[in-house]
């Protein structure tokens, strides 16, 4: 198993954003993670990350626990993740965004790999290696040296991507790939998903409100509602299920 979660509850005070949820994803899985807005979608992805301490439940990740690391261990171990609200530096260019990702494989540190010296030099061009195949793969390479302020909303998103597969991830958690994109943006965000997943064999988890989306990319579909799972299985029959479509009553089809 490449990702086993139980019982796994985190609280806001008097809010339960998750509320013993387990769950568990294969190895090159492929799962669309969705719920209404406060399911705790994102809190999962938090938890995932190490951003948020759960008060209970058990994370394990291939064959260690990921509770107790920091979020760079966590990076380090394989899992890779994108942000619903861009997380990218305006000012650096694209290239220099997605090496951020690749520096998990360098072992020197960001301070040596800053000063240029002995062995960092050649993990500097060991990871700008990496990169390039990253941005020549997602056809991203014309714009490397571009700053990534100022680029089209989509292309933003597939700098993302291309910044969490430099971390060469086994488990790769997408926070709403294709919010605020338009159709044509959001079908290429689609194969971009698609190509990743057959070339990589990562598993992923997509965290997606535009269901049709989900339901064509995904092989698992799980449903949060109030921090609780309430359905687990292929898109067909997750689809059907009425207390999913109670919950996501109002989500764009
Ligand atoms: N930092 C926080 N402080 C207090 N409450 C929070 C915090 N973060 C999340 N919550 C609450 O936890 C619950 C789950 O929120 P979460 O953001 O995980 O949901 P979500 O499914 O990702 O929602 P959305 O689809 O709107 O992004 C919500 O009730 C939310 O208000």
């Amino acid at each position: 198993m490449t990702l086993e979660i139980g019982g796994l509850t985190v609280r806001f005070g008097g809010v339960t954003a998750l509320s013993e949820v387990d769950l568990t994803v294969r190895p090159g899985e492929l799962v669309g993670l969705i719920g209404p807005n406060g399911a705790g979608k994102t809190t999962l992805f938090d938890c995932l990350t190490r951003r948020r301490d759960p008060v209970a439940g058990r994370m394990r990740f291939e064959t260690g626990e990921l509770g107790g690391l920091a979020p760079y261990e966590v990076a380090r171990r394989g899992i890779a993740r994108t942000f619903q609200h861009l997380g990218l530096f305006p000012g650096l260019s694209v290239r220099e965004n997605v090496m951020v990702g690749a520096h998990r494989h360098g072992r020197s540190g960001f301070g040596a790999a800053a000063l240029r010296l002995g062995r960092s030099r050649r993990e500097e061009q060991q990871i700008r290696r990496i990169t390039d195949g990253i941005l020549e793969h997602m056809d991203l390479l014309p714009l490397a040296d571009h700053p990534a302020a100022h680029l089209p909303h989509g292309t933003l998103k597939r700098i993302e991507i291309a910044r969490a597969l430099a971390v060469r991830p086994r488990l790769l958690l997408l926070d709403e790939p294709i919010s605020g994109l338009g159709q044509d943006e959001a079908a290429d965000i689609g194969r971009v998903i698609q190509d990743v997943h057959s070339a990589s064999g990562a598993a992923i988890i997509v965290v997606e409100h535009h269901m049709g989306f989900v339901m064509g990319l995904c092989d698992r579909i799980v449903c949060l509602d109030s921090g609780r799972k309430i359905a687990d299985g292929p898109p067909d029959r997750v689809g059907r299920d009425p207390a999913v479509i109670d919950a996501c009553l109002g989500v764009a089809p």
